[in-house]
């Protein structure tokens, strides 16, 4: 998705908020975006999502299914939660049942079932925001956009968002978030945009999945003998069994380490749970395999348009507690 010469301002003569916005959103991403108060973070997510037009400029690219959750969710319809993510559901295309039964799936994961049949207006604020993150989930979208999501929910909701994120990234979405915690997945982003002075400055050159090598990290983790790891694994890590011991397995895995947060944090809060043995950082990635646009030259080791680069090297330990 690419934002070209974006400019937006509200009403034909106010001032204007951003402009001159040019950036390309990768596949496959996290994408933080930051600013001061009024700066436009806001704003720019509304017209990522499709919710406001921008008044000057181009976004092409736009992925099949966005989904978007807003600051403030005041639900005023007369349904109940669950009709209320049956009835969005339907809107993206799903079958009824299909609805329904990811509705209770979102519902539980975010500690809300028991609300399943009370209706919006008598939801607790922060059961109304679960409602609301569960509407954006449910249809597994393309492009996922957060503006403070994570605001009102409770701890166990919060680290339930984080690993929903780590999912839709690991299956290949976008997800694009504002938060004022810059602890929130602190580490994890692919691409820092900072909005301020009208415009959008990009802080950290984005990381396309598959093409650029970048620095990768091994975790060799422990679960019990037959356990299947868990599914989806963020950041889609290469994987190698090794050896157990009676009574569980051994499996290394090997991520971008912009994604190893996540893939641990998923690893840990598994049910059941997988024991880190191992984190390491990968030595310089050496590319042992460059795949080429048809018909080009022996060349460089960076592949071309949907090349890989498989990255090799000797692991580092690096300091971080591991479980037993
Ligand atoms: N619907 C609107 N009508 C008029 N002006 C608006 C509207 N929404 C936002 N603005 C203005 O646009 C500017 C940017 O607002 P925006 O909400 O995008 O900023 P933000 O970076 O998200 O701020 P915050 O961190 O406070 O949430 C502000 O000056 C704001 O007053």
């Amino acid at each position: 998705m690419e934002l070209r010469g974006v400019g937006h301002r509200y009403g034909l003569r106010g001032a204007w908020v951003l402009r001159g916005v040019d950036v390309a959103l990768p596949a496959r991403a996290l994408v933080r975006v930051e600013g001061a108060n009024g700066a436009g973070k806001s704003t720019l997510l509304r017209l990522l999502a499709g919710i406001d037009t921008p008044a000057e400029g181009r976004i092409t690219g736009r992925r099949a299914r966005t989904a978007y959750v807003p600051e403030r969710f005041s639900a005023t319809l007369p349904l109940t939660a669950t009709d209320y993510l049956v009835h969005l559901g339907r809107v993206h295309g799903l079958r009824t049942a299909e609805a329904k039964r990811r509705a209770g799936e979102w519902l539980t994961r975010f500690g809300a079932a028991e609300h399943a049949r009370t209706p919006l207006a008598e939801l607790s604020k922060g059961t109304s925001q679960k409602v609301a993150v569960a509407q954006a989930l449910l249809a597994a979208p393309d492009l996922l956009v957060l503006d403070e999501a994570w605001t009102g929910l409770d701890a166990a909701a919060r680290a339930e968002l984080d690993r929903a994120v780590a999912e839709r990234v690991a299956a290949g979405a976008t997800v694009v978030f504002v938060d004022h915690d810059p602890r929130r997945l602190a580490g994890a982003a692919d691409l820092t945009l900072r909005a301020g002075d009208g415009g959008v400055g990009t802080v950290t050159a984005p990381v396309a999945t598959g093409i650029a090598p970048g620095p990768r990290v091994l975790v060799v983790a422990v679960g019990p003998r037959g356990a299947s790891l868990p599914t989806p694994l963020p950041g889609d890590p290469d994987r190698e069994r090794g050896a157990g011991t009676p009574g569980s397995d051994s499996v290394r895995l090997t991520v971008a380490a912009s994604h190893s947060d996540a893939l641990l944090k998923t690893l840990l809060t598994a049910r059941p749970p997988w024991h880190i043995r191992q984190v390491a950082a990968m030595g310089p990635p050496e590319p042992s395999r460059t795949v080429r646009p048809a018909g080009s030259a022996e060349g460089p080791t960076s592949p071309g348009p949907g090349g890989s680069v498989r990255a090799t090297g000797s692991a580092q330990p690096i300091e971080r507690p591991a479980t037993p």
